[in-house]
């Protein structure tokens, strides 16, 4: 069901944006690079330096830096949005940045390390943390989707059969969906962190000329969290969006050729169009903003500019080699924080608890039925034995009866368990579901109040700060003497200065931004005038014109599914073979003279490459 709450009741805000620069490796300590970042993590600015001069300082919500531990990052970025999530409200965490620069470090960490586990296994501990404080008239339902999106191409890490490609699908009641994606109800963190553990091992990772374990794909970890007041009845669902994307550096700089270079490619597409979809959000004018054109966007659809609380960490690493790409992601993430979001808490007619309880209530009542037919069999039983008559008839009926007792016996054991099990899945407030990972959610608590004081403190200090700004302008307001205006003036003419300054490098940022965007486009064109090149050659030597002309006529584009399918395909293969031995009458076998056509080929060359040229132009577009 959609949700009740209209646009109104949205809290509107900015997607928050971060920044977390790496330590220098040790690879690149060895070769001699040095550090060009300058961090001033009070007032949130960076800077690079590139041949003795700075660049413009660039602002964020906040900047960590190469000390920073895991633990600070789940405090100011995670710890907001999940206890968001809990309350019914979407909300996304993705991971950007060039490969090598701790994206997966950030985002899934070392599970087995306390210090060094990164956002989500956090993530995992501070649910069932606040579900176990939880008042006991709530009760809670966590299901997890684990997806990756490689070569644009979406497929279901937690699924037997990873790389199976799953279509994304759109309903006017769900919203943008993935068909067939299978989720998982978990009742606790063990439960949740396995599913992470094989998600991870089904990814696409490949080691680069830049990282050892490089992801090639869009990794997207979901966890929805249902919950139902018992007093008000009142289901509301929070989703949380886990995203480390694939990195953002250009093709040409992990070398790769051939498969890779179109991994690659397809990744820099989607980043691109990641950047065009920020764009178009950020500038405000355009009326179409380009989802649909890859299926990162049509699945973060939410997350950017919509119903979702987002956060985005941008990567950087601290080398001067990667001065090209750091100052690119800083572009990027620049440009984010202007997208603003109008989220809502999700409100449900009935959820999956509401199911979960109607299956248990109808198989409890099936026991109930089975109790009774029990207790009718064992009177019946009990009044054969009394028989005193020992015939080899009665012997049968008494074995019969003892049978059937135990069927029953079995049904009822069966329904037992699977009631126990759906019980299982629905989690009531105040259970003790964390017992292993005690520490962990201690840790998380304390970050929490600590949280809380900052932000107290933060707050006072804002309002010191205003006091001082209105008694400033108070005393500005009284300045009179004709020298005091001068100052004033000139004050104002830097400012524009710095304003009109200020205007030419984003000009200068976004030229820049476009440049590289054509460059991917045109790895990607490339890329297909390639593909195309070799369809053609293989269409040109070996399929015959007419068979070519049949195969044409019966193409019809799917703009669902972005392929091209063939008419009638039913009626083929097996299916043709059954309809033939059905009846024979209807279909002779039709039989095409081969040589004919194949001496007829080299005259009809022209004809065909003409035919080839006007389909590659009249291709219908993506959507
Ligand atoms: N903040 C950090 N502190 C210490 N080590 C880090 C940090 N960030 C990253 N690393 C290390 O750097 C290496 C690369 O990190 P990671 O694989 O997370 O990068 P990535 O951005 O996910 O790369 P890719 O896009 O290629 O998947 C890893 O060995 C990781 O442990």
């Amino acid at each position: 069901m959609a949700n009740s709450k209209n646009e109104l009741d949205a809290e509107i805000e900015n997607v928050r944006v971060f920044i977390r620069v790496r330590p220098l490796s040790k690879k690149e300590q060895a070769e001699g690079y040095s550090n060009i970042v300058l961090l001033d993590t009070k007032e949130n600015l960076i800077v690079l330096k590139k041949n003795g001069e700075n660049t413009k300082p660039f602002k964020f919500d906040q900047i960590f830096s190469e000390n920073s531990v895991q633990l600070d990052l789940y405090r100011m970025i995670a710890y907001p949005i999940v206890e968001k999530a809990l309350q019914g409200y979407n909300g996304t965490i993705f991971a950007y940045g060039q490969t090598g620069t701790g994206k997966t470090f950030t985002m899934a960490g070392n599970h087995l390390k306390p210090e060094v586990r990164g956002i989500i296994p956090n993530t995992f501990s501070h649910i069932f943390g606040q579900i176990s404080r939880a008042s006991g008239e709530k009760s809670f339902v966590v299901t997890v989707t684990y997806l990756e999106i490689y070569n644009e191409e979406v497929r279901d890490l937690l699924s037997n059969d990873p790389n199976k490609k799953l279509a994304i699908r759109e309903r006017t009641d769900v919203g943008v969906y993935v068909k067939d994606l299978m989720g998982f109800t978990v009742d606790s963190i063990e439960a949740i962190t396995e599913l992470l553990n094989r998600g991870n091992k089904n990814r696409v990772t490949r080691s680069t000329l830049m990282n050892d374990v490089s992801s090639r794909s869009h990794a997207i970890f979901t966890i929805c969290i249902e919950s139902k007041n018992r007093i008000d009845n009142k289901t509301i669902i929070g989703k949380l969006n886990l995203v480390d994307l694939a990195g953002s550096e250009r093709a040409s700089r992990t070398q790769a050729t051939g498969e890779r270079l179109r991994e690659a490619s397809n990744i820099n597409l989607s980043l691109s169009v990641l950047g065009n979809v920020i764009s178009a959000l950020v500038d405000g004018k355009s009326s179409h903003i380009p989802y649909r054109n890859s299926k990162l966007t049509r699945l973060l659809q939410d997350s950017l500019g919509g119903n979702s609380k987002t956060a985005m960490i941008a990567m950087l690493s601290p080398a001067d080699v990667d001065y090209e790409e750091s100052i690119c992601t800083l572009r990027y993430a620049a440009r984010v924080k202007h997208i603003q979001n109008h989220a809502r808490i999700n409100v449900e007619q009935k959820g999956l608890i509401e199911g979960f309880e109607q299956e248990i209530a109808v198989l409890q009542q099936k026991v109930l039925l089975l109790n009774l037919q029990e207790q009718q069999k064992e009177a019946r039983q009990r009044k054969k034995e009394k028989d005193k008559v020992t015939s080899e008839a009665k012997q049968k009926e008494i074995k019969k009866c003892e049978e059937e007792l135990q069927k029953t016996e079995k049904e009822k054991g069966d329904l037992m368990s699977k009631i126990s099990m759906i019980q299982k899945r629905i989690l009531v407030g105040g259970e003790n579901l964390f017992e292993k990972a005690q520490l962990q959610v201690c840790l998380l608590e304390s970050s929490g109040v600590e949280l809380e004081n900052l932000d107290k403190a933060h707050r006072e200090l804002e309002e010191t700060l205003n006091k001082k700004a209105a008694e400033k302008i108070d005393v500005e307001e009284k300045y009179s003497s004709l020298q005091e205006e001068d100052l004033a003036l000139n004050k104002k003419i830097k400012k524009i200065q710095s304003l009109l300054n200020e205007v030419r490098e984003e000009y200068a940022d976004k030229e820049h931004e476009y440049q590289r965007e054509i460059e991917a486009l045109l790895d990607n064109h490339r890329l297909l005038v390639k593909e195309t090149q070799l369809a053609n050659l293989m269409i040109d030597k070996y399929i015959p014109l007419e068979y070519f002309k049949k195969i044409e006529a019966n193409l019809i584009w799917n703009s669902e599914t972005q392929e091209y399918q063939m008419r009638g395909v039913a009626y083929t293969g097996n299916n043709m073979k059954k309809r033939q031995m059905g009846n024979i009458e209807i279909s002779a076998p039709v039989k095409f003279e081969m040589k004919n056509i194949y001496h007829k080929y080299p005259d009809k060359k022209k004809e065909r490459k003409l035919m080839y040229d006007k389909r590659t132009i009249s291709a219908p577009k993506a959507h």
